[in-house]
């Protein structure tokens, strides 16, 4: 083989991860993004992608025309309690590792990737483990300020641990931090080239009132039956300032509609409710001038790399606390504004009050909320995989 056709060769990859938003959507970026680095040097991508059949990522991935496939894996459902983490279900599911691990290595041996990248998720178990019994060079990447549980069992096994925040690297076991690099946590590009006016005509958003400013509301891909408890509670007053775009959730539309239909009809016609947000979302971002939000490690990156104003009510039971913890450092920069504990409709007004009638209030929290926005964080994470391949 000459040198020539050695550079043309298509890098092979293996990307594993999924179930939720937070660790899909940057692998789909990775992978778009080193298909644009390679083919600007002439480079093609092969690509597979292993999965759960039922995560978001079965339905991302062939969307995108990624080819895909999946392993046995087991959900362990975590409890405060530690005997309630030995329960029969947790038992049975842990005992589907094996047969993942032994799936995953034939696909592994088989694809023979350069790299095998895993973004978390029960699945990035076995496909990990299945990357090192097969020597590939294994890279994780981590959105959180804590190793995810997958990404916990996978550390020492890892050629690169890509961390999305510089406060992992001392939260890391010793013997692995020489493997950690810090890029970010990738966006995906069409987040942050939305336009207003096409959410207002993709949604029909004809009874808006664009001198108001627009609120959008999300509880996450599955919603929040906690922000939509509040956020109906709250509905009257923030339709008499503003526009209101609520995703709640697909399970909740329906009851949701109910409650609203005892609005007015012109509060009610700038209200919108929404189940998921799909192509839809750059421009539904691209509209808000503050968001009520999950504090999930995808939604923030995007959000920051936006530079929206944002009030947070963060999943209190989220692994480690995790998602409090993010709400409250960007609540410390002035660069959001967090509801820790009990939250009420009330305690909504009042938050967000602020921002709908100071439009400088806004612009500085969003200026603080860009500061912690790492656009480039797919660029980086492409030069781990890269690294982690010839290295
Ligand atoms: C319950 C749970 O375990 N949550 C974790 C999960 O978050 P989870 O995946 O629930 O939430 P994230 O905020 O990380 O990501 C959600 C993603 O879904 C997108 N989206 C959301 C709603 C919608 O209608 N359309 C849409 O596209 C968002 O834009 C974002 O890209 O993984 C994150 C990253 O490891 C963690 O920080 C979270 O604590």
């Amino acid at each position: 083989m000459n040198s020539a056709s050695l550079t043309l060769r298509a890098f092979r990859l293996i990307v594993t991860g999924g179930g939720t938003g937070g660790h899909t959507y940057p692998a789909l970026t990775a992978i778009r993004t080193l298909q644009e680095r390679l083919a600007g040097e002439g480079r093609g991508l092969d690509v597979l992608w292993i999965g759960t059949p039922g995560g978001l990522e079965a339905r991302v991935a062939p969307a995108e025309g990624i080819p895909f496939t999946t392993v046995a894996t087991g959900k362990i459902r975590r409890s405060s309690n530690p005997l309630k983490m030995l329960s029969p279900a947790n038992a049975k599911d842990m005992a589907r590792v094996p047969l993942g691990v032994a799936q995953a290595r034939k696909i592994i041996s088989d694809f023979r990737p350069d790299v095998v990248l895993a973004t978390g998720g029960y699945v990035a178990v076995p496909a990990g483990l299945g990357a090192r019994l097969c020597k590939r060079p294994l890279v994780l990447h981590e959105q959180t300020v804590r190793l995810g549980l997958a990404n916990r069992k996978l550390a020492g096994s890892a050629a690169k641990i890509a961390v999305s925040s510089e406060s992992t690297v001392p939260l890391l076991p010793e013997s692995v931090r020489g493997a950690a690099v810090v890029t970010g946590n990738p966006v995906r590009a069409e987040v942050l080239s939305g336009h207003p006016d096409k959410a207002v005509t993709a949604l029909g958003l004809h009874g808006f009132d664009r001198r108001l400013p627009t609120v959008y509301v999300t509880g996450g891909a599955q919603g929040s039956q906690q922000i939509n408890e509040v956020v109906a509670g709250a509905l009257p007053w923030l339709l008499e300032r503003a526009n209101v775009i609520h995703q709640c959730g697909p399970a909740n539309v329906e009851e949701l509609r109910r409650r609203a239909a005892g609005l007015a009809a012109e509060p009610a016609s700038r209200y919108h409710l929404a189940g998921f947000m799909g192509p839809e979302l750059p421009d539904v971002l691209a509209l808000a001038d503050v968001v009520v939000s999950r504090s999930g490690a995808g939604t923030l990156a995007e959000l920051t790399a936006l530079g929206k104003p944002a009030v947070f009510i963060p999943l209190a039971t989220s692994a480690g606390n995790e998602q409090a913890h993010n709400a409250r450092h960007l609540a410390e920069a002035g660069a959001a504004v967090a509801l820790l504990g009990e939250v009420t409709a009330a305690g909504l007004t009042e938050a967000v009050g602020p921002l709908l009638t100071d439009p400088a209030r806004r612009n500085a929290m969003a200026d603080r909320a860009r500061a912690h926005g790492r656009p480039d964080a797919a660029s980086r994470l492409v030069d781990v995989i890269l690294s982690a391949a010839s290295g």
